[in-house]
């Protein structure tokens, strides 16, 4: 078989100093993801999308395709980081005396009603956390959830479905329902161009949530990312919907440097092929 396309994503860690390598730095990262796909017809294309007003909130991308079988089929996918999970949503993933299991966890925390086509594989941690992989044709789902006080995290990541079928703002909400976190960054990569994808080119609209940066990136084949990151509002009610907040911000001038470390300080390598996404 050969490689058709490769895609590694992550937001920042939250304890970069405690990876191992190759996850030091991004750029560590790279080189060993070029070791890989470096060869494929696009090269190894690496982007750090973020900004930088708003630290330790970017998204580090390595992109690299066979070109020749471009242009690609119509597909989105969609990855959302979440930190700062409310206790009472988190609790639900914490293993109960009474048998509380997966199955529970699933059904509860409102996981199941997502995308309640998938049929999900889901796992409970001991004595707590939680993960699922869900399938529903093509489109595959995964979740992973640290419920611990002080580092709670959640993540939600679907693709290979048609995007027509699902809006876009709903299923971030539905996503939310389940972890009601302080903060959340949603990435969003479409292939196959823009107009089609209806509201998936669009900023979220989420109730109780202002926007704080909005980025797009070009990528090779016509496809086009959208990193987004969010922060809850302290008093509900006054908060204005995000889409009112993500107006565009004024263009920001980005600096380059030869290397891109943990940091975060923000930027690229423009002649080995990182680029800065440009914030909006
Ligand atoms: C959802 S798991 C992370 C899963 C990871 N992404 C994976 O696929 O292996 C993280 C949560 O499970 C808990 N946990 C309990 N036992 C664990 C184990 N053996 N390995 C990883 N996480 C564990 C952690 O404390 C944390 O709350």
């Amino acid at each position: 078989m050969t490689v058709f396309s490769v895609k590694y994503s992550r937001g920042s860690f939250i304890f970069p100093s405690a990876q191992p390598a190759p996850h030091r730095s991004f750029t560590e990262e790279v080189t060993v993801l070029n070791g890989f796909f470096g060869k494929l017809a696009t090269g190894g294309r690496a982007y750090v999308m973020g900004d930088p007003m708003v630290p330790n909130r970017k998204w580090h991308v390595y992109f690299a395709s066979n070109e020749s079988i471009f242009p690609p089929p119509r597909m989105v996918t969609l990855e959302m980081c979440m930190t700062g999970l409310n206790s009472e949503s988190a609790s639900v993933f914490f293993k109960k005396d009474d048998g509380h299991n997966a199955k529970q966890m699933t059904k509860l925390s409102g996981i199941s009603d997502i995308l309640p086509e998938m049929e999900i594989c889901d796992f409970e941690f001991d004595p707590c956390g939680y993960s699922m992989n869900g399938i529903h044709g093509q489109a595959l789902s995964t979740i992973h959830v640290t419920p611990e006080d002080g580092f709670s995290y959640a993540s939600y990541e679907v693709m290979g479905f048609n995007p027509g079928a699902v809006e876009y703002n709903a299923l971030v909400e539905r996503v939310l329902r389940c972890f009601k976190p302080a903060e959340f960054s949603v990435a969003i990569t479409v292939f196959g161009g823009h107009k089609w994808a209806d509201s998936w080119g669009r900023s979220a609209a989420v109730d109780g949530y202002a926007s704080r940066s909005h980025v797009e990136q070009e990528i090779p084949g016509g496809g086009f990312m959208m990193y987004q990151c969010y922060s809850s509002c302290p008093n509900y009610y006054s908060c204005p919907k995000a889409v009112k907040v993500a107006a565009p911000l004024p263009k920001q001038i980005m600096h380059c440097w030869e290397e891109v470390e943990e940091s975060e300080m923000c930027c690229a390598v423009e002649k080995k092929g990182f680029t800065f996404g440009e914030a909006r």
